[in-house]
């Protein structure tokens, strides 16, 4: 008879055999130019005394990463984190619950709430754990309000998603629905009359709409204005996930709220420090009641470990430049203007689907199930701040105003990689991964 290690191993083999599993063949090539002995932040002996150095420059022109602002390596947000590690090393190591709170992540609490014109905010270890701590306290008030343990089928929030939302989103509506809490309505993609029928159809009387504010994948914009007439009409709580745009939209980098003036129709936001803030974390941006409930029931919130001090003192100080200079914005739009004009591609956001071009020093990565369905795969550019307009012209080389350069990348097409989407196997078990359904 076979062994347990042997049965395991041999399941896990086969499971790995039925997933998506050729990106592993190319992921050694993400890894960054190496750095000198010098430069490498893992060379040093940890008990030596430190020494102070640049860390490695990239050698690639990077367009796969979210930091939009270019803030990850901004001089303050460096020296603030760097502060924080010397006087409180990581920081308490435990829950918010417990010691893991600290008048830093207050701080930080407080510029974020401020920014998006809320009462309060959560910040929360990753936007991932933001979007789910915040689903976790919405089935709460379906627990928390049911004449019984478990709501009965009137007393179940309905939830209408997009049917493109993120995948935290998406598990966060699965642990809702594990729990009796919900009923989720998924609406196709940005279809405002799909989505006006479906909530005309719901007799349920809490209802919630959730979207991205952005697209992680497509980059398109969810249509706001529309979202916001139809919470006029059906008295919904409107929860947007502001990964994507929080910072990076709005003159003040208030985000999609801002950009249109609507701060005050949408119920609660959701976003991430990871992305456009350069560092890593999740925050909930609503009401003090909304904080609060957040806080003592939002499971993914309370049964973690909270950041560490130099990771909350660098997005502080991001989200303080992030506010203040407004020309970090500026550029970034240009660099889409930019592009769109070079391509003729109507690039309405830093978010854009090309061809991969990572022999020519263009570091573009390919997106493939789970993150997006198996015939949607394509290759995902992020224009940031920290790209010059020169860089820009190279990455689009066959534009009418582009200098000719050998050396550079053929655009084949925008949409679409049918290669890799061949390749993804039919039965993947991660197939289920893009949508609640
Ligand atoms: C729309 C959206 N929401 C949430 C997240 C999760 O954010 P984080 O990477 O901080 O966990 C992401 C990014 O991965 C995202 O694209």
């Amino acid at each position: 008879m076979a062994s347990v290690e042997a049965m395991w191993e041999e399941w896990v083999v086969r499971a790995f055999a039925r997933v998506n599993n050729n990106f592993l063949s190319y992921l050694p090539k993400v890894c960054l130019a190496k750095p000198s002995a010098e430069e490498d932040p893992l060379a040093d002996d940890p008990t030596a005394p430190a020494k102070d150095g640049e860390p490695a420059r990239n050698r690639m022109l990077l367009f796969s990463a979210n930091d939009y602002l270019n803030l990850s390596t901004h001089p303050a947000v460096r020296k603030a984190s760097a502060k924080a590690a010397l006087a409180f090393g990581m920081g308490p190591r435990s829950s918010a619950m417990a010691s893991g709170q600290t008048e830093y992540h207050r701080r930080l609490e407080n510029v974020l709430a401020e920014m998006h014109k809320k009462e309060a905010c959560v910040v929360t270890p990753t936007g991932f754990a933001a979007n789910t701590a915040f689903l976790s306290a919405l089935g709460g008030v379906a627990t928390h309000n049911a004449a019984s343990r478990r709501p009965a089928a009137h007393e179940k929030i309905a939830v209408f998603s997009d049917a493109l939302n993120h995948a935290s989103i998406i598990d966060g509506l699965r642990m809702m629905e594990r729990h009796h809490q919900t009923v989720v309505s998924v609406y196709r993609h940005s279809d405002m009359q799909h989505l006006d029928e479906l909530l005309s159809n719901c007799p349920l009387e809490r209802k919630v709409v959730i979207t991205d504010s952005l697209f992680s994948m497509e980059g398109d914009f969810a249509p706001m204005l529309d979202l916001v007439q139809l919470r006029k009409k059906h008295r919904f709580l409107f929860v947007i996930d502001e990964a994507h745009t929080a910072f990076v939209c709005g003159r003040n980098g208030g985000g999609i709220g801002e950009v249109y003036g609507i701060e005050d129709q949408i119920d609660v936001i959701v976003g991430t420090l990871s992305k456009a803030g350069g560092c890593l974390g999740g925050f909930v941006a609503c009401s003090q009641k909304w904080s609060d409930l957040v806080r003592v029931t939002g499971r993914p919130y309370i049964f973690t470990t909270a950041s560490p001090l130099p990771v909350i003192a660098g997005a502080y100080a991001a989200v303080t430049v992030a506010k203040k200079e407004v020309w970090r914005r500026q550029a970034l739009w240009n660099r889409v203007q930019e592009f769109a004009t070079l391509t003729k591609h109507p690039a309405t956001s830093p978010i854009l689907s090309l061809v991969h071009m990572l022999e020519r020093g263009f570091h573009i990565i390919a997106i493939r199930p789970p993150a997006v369905a198996p015939d949607a795969c394509r290759l995902r550019v992020t224009l940031t701040t920290g790209h010059s307009s020169e860089d820009v012209r190279r990455l689009v080389p066959h534009s009418r105003n582009a200098s000719p350069d050998s050396t550079a990348p053929q655009i084949k097409s925008w949409r679409g990689c049918e290669e890799l989407s061949r390749r993804a196997p039919e039965d993947s078990a991660l197939q289920g991964g893009w949508t609640a359904r």
